[in-house]
């Protein structure tokens, strides 16, 4: 069975359920036909129901399954011939197959069940306060022992600060906070303070002097503008170490979707269909993520990334289709068109400190020259040779970076559990990293980034509470096992972002590869999604330390191109043998544009188009969100 809180069951199919322990059980009548009575069985992880008077077959037993709820309420008639009647309204946002298509997409399923064995309201709705208590506390994932039933309460109420960019993408996100999201956050009775932002700003603004205790978390409805402002006004403040802590929570209501995208498709939740809804359902299901954000440097400039940097076509797309932006997530594929039948090339520089060792594509496929350089970097020109000065040979050979020890990054790590062996990873790291800022030190235990699926969703709350119980059993030897662990950040003495990163004016360290080229676009991203139907980096996560660096040169036929492009819909691009396009995992790269007449977008965001430095920061910013 698929345990996935999107997919399909959370736990098991309603013949596991009812091998479950009962913890209520009762007869109600399901409204709205209120003739006929209902056994009804409670859970842990559903309820199941069916006819009193009918036979209990497979086909007669109802269900509904706790991953699916959001809340539930207790009501009472309007009607005066029901007026001792209390109701209990479950709000359940099932799966069904979409038609013609493999796809599951949630739909609405609000199951109401009446209770009468009572003369008065009063005597019927202690019963069903009871079954909504134990509800609430099952559909957020709390535990409830049988022998506790009776003590239940309700649990604390979760508050949000929801952020809506009218003018963001077709100036549609008010309609769709107030139509789609907000009836959906009342049912699972979160608490709202809405903020419509009046000017480009105002959310950074209001970053920098919110009182972090006073919510949850923040909620954006918007484009990914607002929550690149939302990220560099917490990150702007002195005490940003605390302040970026703040959960972040996005809805689509822009033109460029691409986080609200990324967290839909980390949830196996739809990404095309009904976008809103299932974006709605994962923030009041959501657990609170850890999510890297990049520290981007430019001579005149410092920000906060959480999505991307390009350059080259894949920013000139997005700076010119904005003038488009009221006809949506089309104007980049308007644009796209328009830029690949006009294709430019973009003459620079990109270095990088790759996570494993890095093996030019090109060569490989062995129809380019490559270069090895004499001299501090490598650089390797597949194509301008002419340009490369000071090299001692030219000759086929692979060029290798020395590259961060492949077993501290999660994913390829093995498990270290003894301290000798952890003495010997930390001489590698301060071998492998390009200055000597690094401070075992400065090494914060505090959040595992252990990229473990929830089987179960806590509220903001509650999650809080469990990572302070996890600070304490997070041991060394499992928190070193990735490189993100040892780039944790802590203040440095003067309370700024430390980086591993030199002067932009300084020469790089040996490790750092230089690719010196006529590139058609470089784009680094750290989200799977660019947009709805544009997935960059497939394998991508929120808090897997790394840059994932896709590289197109100068070269490319643009059918192959084009052809290229079509693939990202899928994340299929990856699989693509052309010599002109790879892709890379990087900790940390640096661009030189060689002129200053291109365009460089940061998370969508026009920047100089200067030079540019960039840095992961591991897990530094939370998202609400499930994976
Ligand atoms: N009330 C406002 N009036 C004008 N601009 C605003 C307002 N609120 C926010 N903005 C700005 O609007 C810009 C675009 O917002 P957003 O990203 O939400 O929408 P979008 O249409 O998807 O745009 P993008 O394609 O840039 O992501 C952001 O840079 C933000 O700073």
């Amino acid at each position: 069975m698929i345990v996935k809180m999107g997919t399909v069951v959370v736990g098991g199919t309603k013949q596991n359920m009812s091998k479950e322990e009962i913890l209520l059980q009762g007869k109600f009548e399901l409204f709205p036909n209120e003739k006929s009575f209902y056994n009804v069985e409670l859970r842990r992880t559903g309820i199941t129901y069916y006819p009193v008077d009918g036979v209990k077959t497979n086909k007669s037993v109802k269900y509904l399954h706790f991953g699916d709820v959001i809340g539930c309420r207790c009501r009472k008639s309007l009607d005066q011939k029901h007026a001792s009647k209390a109701y209990l309204t479950i709000f359940a946002y099932p799966l069904r197959k979409k038609l013609f298509s493999e796809k599951y997409v949630r739909f609405k399923n609000h199951v109401t069940f009446a209770r009468n064995f009572d003369s008065t309201f009063d005597g019927n709705r202690k019963v069903v306060e009871q079954w909504r208590r134990v509800i609430l506390h099952l559909c957020r994932q709390l535990p409830v022992h049988k022998k506790d039933v009776e003590k239940c309460s309700v649990p604390a109420k979760t508050k949000f600060l929801v952020l809506v960019n009218p003018h963001s993408g077709p100036g549609k996100a008010m309609q769709i906070y107030q139509k789609q999201v907000a009836p959906m956050l009342d049912e699972a009775d979160i608490q709202v303070k809405l903020i419509q932002t009046d000017h480009a700003g105002h959310g950074m603004e209001m970053m920098k002097s919110i009182n972090r205790t006073d919510y949850h978390g923040v909620v954006i409805v918007s484009g990914d503008g607002l929550i690149y402002e939302v990220i560099n006004g917490l990150m702007s403040r002195v005490d940003w170490e605390d302040a970026i802590k703040l959960p972040i929570g996005c809805l689509p209501g822009g033109s460029g979707n691409a986080l609200s995208c990324a967290i839909n498709y980390s949830a196996g939740e739809s990404v095309e269909t009904d976008a809103v809804l299932h974006s709605t359902f994962i923030l009041i299901k959501h657990r609170i993520i850890p999510m890297d954000l990049v520290l981007i440097q430019q001579p005149h400039q410092q920000v906060y990334s959480f999505l991307s940097v390009c350059w080259g076509l894949l920013a000139d797309i997005d700076y010119e289709s904005e003038k488009f932006r009221a006809i949506g997530e089309a104007r980049f594929t308007l644009q796209a068109i328009r830029r690949i039948l006009s294709l430019r090339k973009y003459r620079g520089k990109l270095s990088f400190l790759p996570v494993s060792e890095y093996i030019p594509k090109s060569s490989i496929n062995n129809n380019s020259k490559i270069v090895n350089m004499s001299g501090r970097n490598r650089r390797v020109s597949l194509q301008s040779m002419e340009n490369i000065e000071d090299h001692d040979d030219t000759q086929d050979v692979k060029v290798r970076s020395k590259s961060v020890p492949t077993h501290l990054h999660r994913g390829i790590s093995e498990s270290i559990d003894n301290e000798e062996m952890f003495e010997e990873q930390l001489t590698d790291i301060r071998e492998s990293l390009p200055s000597n800022e690094f401070n075992p030190g400065n090494m914060s235990l505090e959040d595992s980034t252990e990229n473990k699926r929830p089987e179960f969703s806590l509220s903001t709350e509650e999650m809080e509470i469990s990572d302070d119980r996890n600070k304490s059993s997070v041991t060394m030897s499992n928190s070193v096992n990735s490189l993100q662990e040892v780039l944790k950040l802590s203040k440095t003495s003067n309370g700024e972002v430390p980086t591993m990163l030199p002067s932009l004016d300084d020469q790089l360290p040996d490790n750092w590869v230089t690719l010196e080229d006529d590139f058609v676009t470089i784009c680094a991203t750290y989200q799977t999604h660019l947009g709805s139907d544009v997935i960059m980096a497939p394998d991508a996560r929120f808090s897997d330390g790394l840059i994932h660096l896709c590289i197109v040169r100068n070269g490319i036929q643009k059918t192959e191109l084009i052809q290229i492009m079509g693939m990202l819909e899928k994340g299929s691009h990856v699989d693509h043998p052309s010599p002109f396009v790879e892709l890379v995992k990087v900790l940390a790269f640096r661009l030189e544009p060689e002129t200053s007449d291109s365009i460089i977008m940061v998370d969508g965001e026009k920047v100089d188009s200067t030079s540019l430095q960039a840095q992961v920061l591991p897990g530094l910013a939370k998202l609400m969100a499930i994976q």
